[in-house]
């Protein structure tokens, strides 16, 4: 696959093209980066965000990953010991995955959030921004938000300091993130720092047809067994002939086509025998003619995260 659409493939938004296409004519190895609060489990739509990762470390990039256990202790999610012993699991599971060790860099949030020059430029842009707009910006980030803590204010404004002061070029996330990164964007030049390009993936859904979310047990994790695979992805929302929103296609756009150039359907010969299948495009076309029955996609998407999570899950029991 040429690299500009190693690049680009499977994203919601880049902001802005332009200066992407720009930054990868002129820059011999920019940097990329994105942040994850610790999290108990790593589920198949933070997935999405690793995978982008690996397509643009492929292409040239430096890679760093920010375990922000800072961050995550400001957005209420546990003690700072919790998060940070968190982060070490997470930081397996993100190699697991296929982030080359010798060109990744791990970072802690704690490791240079704390520093004098950082927490200057945080309190630098502190001045910058209306508290109206630090609020909206964790719409969809913060916990709580009914009733918001001031650390979820600071929040907002510790992420653009990350930006500038890893000196990332380009900024990846969920399309969740995308308040933060305008903000980054528009207020960094003003403390004397460049504004980051975004790159911004879609969110996939859980099995349930909603947002796939650590918290609301419609995941499939990094670390699930053959069994819990099987057993979620029985219940799993997937109407006949419907491509809007369906989170089993959703795994083989977002996970398995990326890995594998073609499938086989498996399925019993009175059903019409096994398909090979090149590309999503064929996949999503052949279940809107009713082609393909729902429960014969459930059972290769079974199959596929099954083999494809294989390695991750020997790696993870080894470690
Ligand atoms: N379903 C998803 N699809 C794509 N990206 C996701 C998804 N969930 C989380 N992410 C990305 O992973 C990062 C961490 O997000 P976050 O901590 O909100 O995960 P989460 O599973 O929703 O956690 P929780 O629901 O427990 O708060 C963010 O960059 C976000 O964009
Ligand atoms: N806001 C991200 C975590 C994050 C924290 C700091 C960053 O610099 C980047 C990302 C999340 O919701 O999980």
């Amino acid at each position: 696959m040429e690299q500009e659409e190693l690049i680009k493939r499977n994203l919601q938004e880049i902001v802005t093209e332009e200066e992407l296409d720009e930054l990868v004519a002129t820059k011999n190895r920019p940097t990329a980066y994105v942040g994850y609060e610790p999290s108990g489990k790593i589920h198949m739509g933070h997935v999405l965000t690793v995978n982008k990762l690996i397509d643009l470390q492929r292409s040239g990039f430096d890679i760093i990953v920010l375990l922000a256990d800072i961050h995550a202790y400001l957005n209420q999610k546990g003690s700072l010991e919790e998060v940070r012993e968190l982060a070490e699991q997470n930081k397996r599971c993100f190699l697991a995955l296929g982030l080359d060790p010798d060109k990744t860099k791990f970072v802690f949030g704690s490791d240079f959030q704390l520093n004098h020059d950082y927490m200057l430029n945080v309190l630098k842009l502190t001045q910058e921004t209306s508290l109206n707009r630090a609020k909206r910006s964790m719409d969809e980030v913060g916990r709580k938000m009914d009733d918001p803590k001031v650390s979820q204010m600071v929040y907002p404004i510790m992420q653009a300091v990350d930006i500038a002061m890893l000196e990332v070029d380009v900024a990846v996330s969920g399309i969740d993130q995308r308040k933060i990164h305008m903000l980054a964007r528009e207020e960094l030049p003003d403390v004397g720092y460049r504004s980051p390009t975004c790159i911004h993936t879609p969110i996939m859904l859980g099995l349930d047809g909603v947002k796939m979310s650590s918290s609301k047990e419609n995941y499939i994790s990094v670390d699930d067994t053959e069994d819990d695979i099987k057993r979620k992805m029985k219940k799993a929302y997937c109407p006949a002939e419907t491509v809007e929103d369906n989170p089993v296609l959703e795994i083989f756009k977002y996970h398995v086509f990326p890995r594998y150039d073609e499938i086989t359907l498996k399925r019993p010969e009175k059903f019409g025998g096994n398909l090979e299948i090149s590309g999503y495009q064929e996949l999503e076309e052949q279940f809107a003619s009713g082609e393909i029955h729902p429960m014969d996609l459930k059972n290769a998407a079974t199959e596929y995260m099954n083999d494809l999570l294989k390695p991750v899950r020997k790696i993870l029991t080894e470690a």
